[in-house]
């Protein structure tokens, strides 16, 4: 009887025992971190991040593999680096991750995160993405403001066309920042933001370069918010002084904006058509200071992207001509001399698309995106992510990963034309190719961007022969690493005119 009970006692510690070690190895398991470098004390990773955060970080994949996890000061910061990782995080676990780490050093710039590119998913955010989509950036809005963008790019080539017969050099990111945001001023506020290209505009794109150089910086106080009032770096102080400069012209703008109301009755524009449903059926509205914010942001995003790439295009052509002149063969037997590109002539165009396809893999404008954050702990392919953990995903090395890729630094644009990349669409569904993100914060502007980058880009092209204006110079090819990529030395080419001249009219 005695040696009954032992025994019954004895199996049933044995039974607790296994029970209790086996959901200790399960959750030790279950908590597998992805790997990563293990980092200095309070720093973590932060050291080994250089001026060039997106090569840092590609370097690191290399050796960790494609899904990273640092600890980068007292902040856990996950990295996707190939198609398949980011497809785990945008696509699977696209809900988890539809949030925004707060701005720390972007406090003023985000309007203390009441825009719309830092809120965080929900009400607000769901209704400014609404209102975007349906007055502003969705196909129908796109396609009604299209007059506006005919004519903006048309003052572009005229303004070039003058150039070419004063022998000036031009600048290329520069006209097509102003044409882009004189496009967002015309149609969110019935106003070019800028009457002559210039002291003022360039006063204008040179605030968005500083604050998007700045705004990209890996600022320690971001990743130790207990110092961030330290500052130690001054992005925070950088940033605000752009902001206050951007402020108060968007703050001007609103101004008059108001004034002029009884202008536009019957035709009301993007801000018009926003205050008017600021506020949805569930009672979800819109301040004063996220307005602020919502302007803001579609002039700070929607200039210096599709500009960035238009540059880097043009640059990679100059450097192989024959891509210049097959992309010019192609638009020379649809549209001809007489006239210059319109929208419409897109579809004709495959080789003009692959073009921009290829400058898209080779120089996203925003190499590593926007970041992402999670408040909940998830599991993404076996490996723990602990709550409040930040995502990065390096759309930059994604487009070179030589697995995917064949030559991946080679500007080919044929690679886009054939086979299985012939199917290949930057538009947040091929994770090869993701330069406007995935899932539900994919960029709002996608559509708008790539309409600039195509009709853009191909306008340039068709309408003018291009030089390197110092030709002896060798072009120059790097990157300045901020929010977005820009090339370390802006192009300036000569242009001479190659349409008939009433074809610029
Ligand atoms: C070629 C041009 C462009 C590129 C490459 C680009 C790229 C991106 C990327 C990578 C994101 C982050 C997506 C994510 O969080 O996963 C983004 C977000 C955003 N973009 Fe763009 N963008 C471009 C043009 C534009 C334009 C023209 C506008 C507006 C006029 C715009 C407005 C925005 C806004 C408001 C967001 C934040 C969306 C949100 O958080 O829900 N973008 N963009």
């Amino acid at each position: 009887m005695a040696l009954d009970i032992v025994l019954i006692a004895g199996i049933l510690l044995g039974v607790v025992v296994h029970l209790l070690l086996r959901r200790r190895f399960q959750s030790i398991r279950r908590l597998r971190l992805p790997p990563g470098p293990s980092g200095v004390p309070i720093l973590g990773a932060l050291p080994q991040i250089g001026p060039m955060p997106h090569a840092s970080l590609a370097n690191l994949a290399l050796r960790y593999g494609p899904i990273m996890y640092l600890r980068m000061g007292t902040t856990g910061v996950v990295v996707a680096s190939s198609a398949g990782a980011s497809r785990s995080f945008l696509k699977a676990l696209d809900l988890q991750f539809a949030n925004r780490p707060s701005p720390i050093s972007g406090k003023d710039v985000s309007y203390d995160g009441q825009d719309f590119v830092f809120a965080n998913y929900g009400p607000r955010w769901k209704l400014l993405r609404k209102l975007a989509n349906l007055h502003f950036l969705g196909s129908k809005a796109l396609t009604e403001w299209a007059p506006v963008r005919c004519d903006e790019i048309g003052r572009m080539l005229r303004a070039m066309l003058e150039s070419s017969r004063n022998s000036r050099p031009v600048m290329v990111s520069e006209a097509m920042v102003y044409a882009s945001a004189n496009i967002i001023g015309q149609v969110m506020l019935s106003r070019r933001v800028f009457e002559s290209q210039g002291e003022e505009s360039n006063q204008f794109k040179d605030a968005i370069t500083e604050l998007l150089a700045w705004s990209g910086k890996f600022s320690i106080g971001d990743f130790v918010p207990a110092i961030a009032w330290m500052d130690l770096q001054g992005v925070q102080r950088q940033l605000r002084r752009v902001h206050v400069k951007l402020d108060a012209l968007i703050t001007a703008l609103m101004a008059e904006h108001e004034v002029t109301a009884h202008e536009r009755e019957g035709r009301p524009d993007v801000l018009d058509l926003v205050m008017a449903n600021r506020v949805d059926a569930d009672g979800v509205s819109l301040s004063d200071v996220n307005m602020k914010g919502f302007i803001s942001d579609m002039f700070i995003a929607g200039t210096d992207t599709s500009s960035i790439i238009i540059e880097w295009a043009l640059a990679e052509m100059l450097r192989n001509p024959t891509i210049l002149q097959r992309a010019q063969d192609e638009m020379d037997e649809v549209i001809g001399k007489n006239r210059r590109l319109e929208e419409s002539d897109m579809p004709n165009l495959p080789y003009l698309r692959a073009i921009c396809k290829e400058a898209l893999r080779l120089h996203p404008s925003t190499p590593l995106g926007v970041p992402h954050y999670t408040f909940e702990a998830c599991e993404v392919d076996g490996y723990h992510i602990p709550p409040n953990t930040r995502l990065i995903v390096n759309v930059w090395a994604i487009g070179r990963d030589p697995d995917v890729w064949e030559h991946p630094l080679e500007f080919k644009p044929e690679r886009f034309l054939s086979g299985r990349n012939a199917k290949i669409e930057p538009l947040g569904n091929d994770f090869e190719l993701i330069p406007f993100g995935a899932g539900r914060r994919i960029c709002v502007g996608m559509h708008a961007g790539l309409i600039m980058l195509q009709y853009g880009l191909g306008s340039l092209l068709h309408s003018f022969h291009w030089q390197l204006a110092d030709d002896v110079e060798k072009l120059d090819m790097k990157e300045k690493f901020g929010a977005v990529l820009p090339k370390a030395v802006p192009l300036k080419a000569v242009v001479k005119p190659r349409l008939l001249e009433s074809a610029y009219m």
